[in-house]
């Protein structure tokens, strides 16, 4: 019986994944939970991807453990104890990374529960159903499957002039293994990443140079938002450098020195390097099967997130914008559901999260889209100092911008610069996400809030907003 069961299974795998990040866990998840029988290679000891051990989930343990040390500083309480409290780098990374293993482990657990197997190695094409796996020993292992799920991520981008074996150059991987606290780092590439450990390090009260090749900080955000940004970086003592181009670099036992083809020499102990990333597709032989991946690694899907080869998906960072462990994980799960032949949804509506100090964080279009498409809307605004929470909290910087189309009030975009921005915003989401007459703005004065919530923020920009159109 057993004999004819296996005689019928053409494939090791109903669905093969390469790459346990939020990416692939996502589609692994949905197959197993389906009843499909799943394999999962990774090539890290442990799940979660870069999003875990190198990339979302590092970065902002150590914000926040950055936040409670500003917090600690600046409150009158801890001040009058005396201390002086220096933290170095290391130790705030040694207190940050202990999240690692236990979000491992977590995982770890979802996978076993679900029955779906983990294969430790690097895998490669070797035909549309066949994977060969370099296991961690350095035997090799052909796996098949009915579906391929490739789901392999991306790596911080290196240009090839830069010496990233030097002790004081870093990409975002490494900055993780710094194991010294420089007094003056630079940040070339003020890109989320960028921008984030600005806050990070300058936070700590480390000195910071923020290299921004572009015009402005991250443009794709509300102009009011990246304004509020540049500001708050400035106050927190980073020196913000836009339009500038990088030249050379040099890096000696004493320290770096950027230099920037407008001529400066900007001169630090450490230079963290975040412009862009690669897509992890240059060792999956991807011509075995006819793919191929453009110049920054990624390759394309169509909406159904399958490449043009028939069996074979690919999601997350891979697949390039929007480059997000939140989008990643809702594309797995995506692809999942079209391998099994269902209805899904392609996710084009990630909202943005930014973890600064203070945060940011935005859905739909901002006031420059709408102008540009002759949108008539208007403006609520509600700062943050202006509630009773943020009051009671200290954390009074910040603002909530709903924008809404002036004659029927639907929501079009909101934009959050403050403290829990990020939970904030999906409030609002919620809303906007509604059918017809249910996305209104009318609707955050027709409701009664929590108090004292930041939910209140939603009312009182409702309220400005519904006095400028005279609706109230
Ligand atoms: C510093 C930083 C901060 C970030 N912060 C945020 C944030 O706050 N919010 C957010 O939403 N996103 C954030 N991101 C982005 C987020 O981490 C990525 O979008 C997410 O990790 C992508 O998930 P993924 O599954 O596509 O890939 P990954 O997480 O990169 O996982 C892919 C896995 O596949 C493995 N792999 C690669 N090739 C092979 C192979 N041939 N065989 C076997 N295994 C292979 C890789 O080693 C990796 O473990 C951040 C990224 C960085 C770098
Ligand atoms: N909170 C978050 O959601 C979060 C945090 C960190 C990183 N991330 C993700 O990680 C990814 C990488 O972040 P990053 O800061 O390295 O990159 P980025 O894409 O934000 O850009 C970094 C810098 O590289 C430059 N750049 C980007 N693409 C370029 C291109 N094609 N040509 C020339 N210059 C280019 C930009 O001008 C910018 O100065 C982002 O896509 C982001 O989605 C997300």
């Amino acid at each position: 019986m057993i004999g004819v069961k296996c005689m019928a299974r053409k494939y090791h795998y109903d669905v093969l994944v390469i790459g346990a990040g939020p990416g692939g866990e996502g589609a692994a998840m949905a197959a197993a939970k389906a009843g499909k029988r799943v394999g999962v290679i990774e090539n890290r000891q442990g799940v979660g991807g870069a999003c875990v051990h190198k990339g979302t989930i590092p970065s902002k343990s150590l914000r926040h453990v950055v936040k409670q040390i500003i917090r600690h500083k600046i409150s009158s309480l801890f001040r009058t104890t005396g201390d002086a409290h220096i933290f170095s780098y290391p130790k705030v990374l040694a207190e940050a990374l202990r999240v690692v293993p236990r979000y491992v482990d977590l995982h770890t657990d979802f996978y076993t529960r679900n029955r779906a197997t983990i294969i430790v190695g690097e895998a490669c094409f070797v035909d549309a159903h066949t994977v060969s796996v370099k296991l961690v020993d350095g035997a090799k292992e052909q796996i098949t499957a009915e579906h391929i799920v490739v789901a392999t991520g991306s790596r911080p981008y290196h240009p090839a002039d830069i010496d990233f074996d030097h002790a004081r150059v870093y990409d975002s991987d490494t900055i993780l293994d710094m194991k010294h606290t420089p007094r003056h780092i630079i940040i070339y590439g003020a890109g989320v990443i960028g921008c984030e450990y600005a806050s990070i390090f300058s936070g700590l009260g480390i000195k910071v140079d923020l290299i921004n090749s572009r015009e402005h900080l991250l443009t794709f955000l509300d102009d009011e938002i990246c304004d509020a940004l540049s500001y708050h970086l400035r106050d927190m003592g980073v020196t913000v450098r836009h339009g500038e181009e990088y030249e050379s670099l040099e890096a000696t036992d004493r320290g770096v020195t950027l230099r920037l083809k407008s001529g400066k020499r900007i001169h630090g102990d450490a230079l963290l390097w975040s412009n862009g990333r690669t897509g992890n597709t240059d060792s999956l032989k991807l011509d075995a099967i006819g793919l191929e991946a453009d110049g920054r690694g990624q390759i394309h899907v169509n909406d159904r997130y399958q490449t043009s080869v028939e069996n074979i998906y690919a999601v997350g960072d891979v697949i390039g914008w929007p480059s997000l462990a939140s989008a990643s994980y809702d594309q797995g799960r995506a692809a999942a559901t079209n391998i099994l032949g269902q209805e899904s949804r392609f996710v084009s509506d990630a909202p943005t999260g930014i973890y600064t100090l203070p945060e940011i964080s935005s859905i739909g279009q901002t006031e420059n889209e709408l102008t540009a498409a002759k949108i008539p809307y208007e403006v609520g605004r509600a700062f943050f100092k202006n509630t009773a929470r943020a009051q009671i909290s200290g954390e009074k910087v910040g603002v909530l911008k709903i924008l809404f189309h002036a004659d029927s009030l639907e929501i079009l975009g909101i934009h959050c610069f403050g403290a829990e921005a990020a939970e904030i915003i999906h409030i609002g989401q919620a809303i906007m996400n509604q059918a017809g007459e249910a996305n209104s703005i009318a609707y955050f004065v027709n409701t009664t809030f929590n108090y004292p919530t930041m939910a209140e923020a939603y009312r009182t920009a409702a309220l400005d907003g519904l006095n400028r159109v005279k609706r109230i």
